[in-house]
């Protein structure tokens, strides 16, 4: 999205600190009266010394620095009550709305942003649009107060609706000002963050005195900077009775294998820390990596190794991994998207037990006993489920900096602990870059250590050699010349040959060689694909790209 910070909102501190901030509704009202925070007189919070955030409090965006490059390091402005507040509470009309798809904890954070406004602001207007961005336009509001919301926190889902699509932001600005809202807070992942900015912008443009605080959600912990996203620890947490369902099938099985789908779209996160909590899994495949099935270094042979070793094994494979290989295989295909415009992933849980399944039943001699796999595929019961304890904590404390942001008159935020500490990013800074498991961290190391799992790093050599073998095949199938780009191949130096095992029609075991071609470009059908790593096309650093710039460090 080429949405860019504002500009006045970069501001230069002491020693070259750069101070990245938010909106601030006397952006376009400079004139606005200001109250005193009515939580000075709270009992439960004017007893509690240092409450209140200094008007000069940043969170430092990156706490692992060269102590010689200092100079330059960027910061958000910090979350919490602030002293003067741009809202009388008696004349706040606020509305919540959740978009994009379930993550434990959305009805958390409904309940804590209805329950933080009422009891610590006195705010008695609160509104529900349901349905998600079109419910603005097409569907009444509910309303919502500490009783309507007691409970919610226990269930799953969100108790406004969602929805994917009918983002029409001249539509949902003309509902806000009918309605008379001035405090917006709308729950959801990067796209619903998108939505959040223009709607932000939106209302600039109008100016209208109605202030936008961005929530982020998502399964996927795909939104970048914050620290983690809530329901995340759920979500793998749950998984893991997946995964131990796995394990138990394919270790009562000899040659067991159980497969375990996660969800992870274009980031391996839930199906990386699922396999690193578990221990029991032998192998993780995750977008960021992408892997090919036969040949030295190959999904089977490392299968096959293992079977041979334990007996029985445990795959776990985040949804978005190997899209491009699927894709490959299928040769022509529709290529679908929801209605926000994402793609729709190809399944590559039943792909990769069909596949394991007929290559070891065909073509694998030393197997005595047949296969038994067991797919699982849980992505959907690990997002439907209540947040676990920790995630409730957390969905209270994004609530409250949002409430408070909002008061306050921040807005075009997205709120989120950075290095532990709540604060208001600017939108365009979250939704500019996805982020991704950083394959060239140590946590990734770990996992590797952990497995002993195949880094599939001649990926690119055994695509390019796929598609010569198979461009080869189908020139001689139509007796045809073989096109002069694929007979004229450059000699493979020895150094670079490698056998690949794959299997021909009679099911027999046939030897290639192949060239290491690194520079191999990919194409598949209409799908686009990184080229360097086969990885889908998206905005943000990849593994393998040298100009990625990774600054996520994990412990
Ligand atoms: N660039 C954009 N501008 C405005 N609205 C957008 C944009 N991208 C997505 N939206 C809207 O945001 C809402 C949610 O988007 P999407 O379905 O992509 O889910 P998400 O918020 O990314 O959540 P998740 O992918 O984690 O489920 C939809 O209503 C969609 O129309
Ligand atoms: O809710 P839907 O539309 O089925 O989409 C599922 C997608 O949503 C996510 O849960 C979050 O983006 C992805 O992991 C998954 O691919
Ligand atoms: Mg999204």
């Amino acid at each position: 999205m080429s949405i860019d910070l504002e500009p006045g909102k970069i501001v230069k501190g002491a020693g070259g600190a750069i101070l990245e901030d938010v909106p601030h509704i006397t952006d376009w009202l400079p004139d606005l009266p200001t109250y005193a925070n009515p939580l000075k007189y709270h009992p439960a919070y004017a007893a509690v010394r240092q409450y209140f955030v200094e008007e000069n409090d940043v969170v430092a965006k990156d706490v692992v620095v060269n102590v010689n490059r200092t100079s330059g390091a960027i910061y958000f402005r910090r979350a919490g009550p602030r002293d003067k507040i741009y809202f009388k509470p008696e004349d706040v009309k606020a509305c919540i709305v959740t978009c994009g798809g379930l993550c434990p904890g959305l009805n958390t954070v409904i309940r804590e942003i209805v329950c933080g406004l009422w009891t610590q602001y006195g705010v008695r207007e609160i509104f529900g649009i349901i349905g998600g961005y079109r419910g603005f336009y097409c569907r009444n509001t509910i309303d919502l107060n500490p009783k309507v919301v007691n409970d919610i926190h226990k269930r799953g889902g969100t108790i406004l609706r969602t929805s994917r699509g009918g983002h029409e932001t001249s539509k949902i600005v003309d509902s806000i000002e009918d309605r008379g809202i001035n405090q917006v807070y709308i729950i959801g992942g990067d796209g619903t963050q998108k939505g959040a900015w223009a709607i932000h912008k939106e209302c600039v443009k109008r100016s209208l005195e109605v202030v936008v605080a961005g929530i982020p959600k998502t399964i996927d912990n795909d939104i970048d900077i914050i620290d983690k996203s809530f329901g995340f620890d759920t979500a793998v947490e749950e998984a893991q009775r997946a995964i131990n369902a796995a394990h138990v099938e394919a270790g009562s099985a000899q040659n067991g294998i159980g497969l375990v789908k996660l969800m992870g779209r274009y980031s391996g996160y839930i199906a990386m820390y699922a396999t690193l909590a578990s221990r029991d899994v032998d192998l993780c495949l995750i977008p960021e990596v992408p892997f090919y099935l036969e040949g030295p270094g190959g999904l089977y042979e490392f299968v096959d190794q293992r079977l041979h070793e334990s007996g029985h094994m445990v795959i776990v494979v985040a949804e978005g991994a190997g899209q491009e290989l699927i894709a490959e295989s299928m040769g022509s295909h529709e290529n679908l998207v929801d209605p926000s415009g994402n793609p729709l992933l190809l399944d590559v849980g039943l792909w990769l037990s069909q596949n394991l399944k007929s290559y070891f039943a065909k073509a694998h001699p030393t197997f005595k006993e047949p296969l038994t796999l067991k797919y699982i595929d849980p992505t959907y019961m690990v997002r439907a489920i209540p947040s676990n304890a920790s995630d409730n904590v957390y969905c209270t404390l994004l609530a409250h900096s949002a409430i408070h942001g909002a008061m306050a008159g921040y807005c075009g935020f997205t709120v989120g602990p950075v290095n532990n500490r709540h604060c208001y990013i600017p939108i365009p800074r979250v939704v500019s870059t996805q982020r991704h498991v950083n394959v060239a961290d140590r946590m990734w190391a770990r996992l590797l250590s952990g497995t002993n799992q195949p880094d599939f790093l001649r990926y690119k050599v055994v695509m390019e050699e796929r598609r010569r073998t198979k461009a080869l095949k189908q020139a001689e199938s139509k007796e045809e010349n073989v096109p002069e780009q694929i007979s004229k191949s450059p000699p493979v130096s020895p150094s670079q040959n490698c056998p690949l095992t794959d299997v021909d029609s009679n099911g027999s075991n046939v030897t290639k060689q192949m060239k290491d071609d690194s520079t191999a470009q990919i194409s598949t059908g209409d799908r686009q694909f990184f080229p360097a790593t086969g990885y889908p096309l998206v905005t943000s650093p990849v593994p393998g790209d040298p100009t990625a710039n990774f600054d996520q460090e994990t412990p």
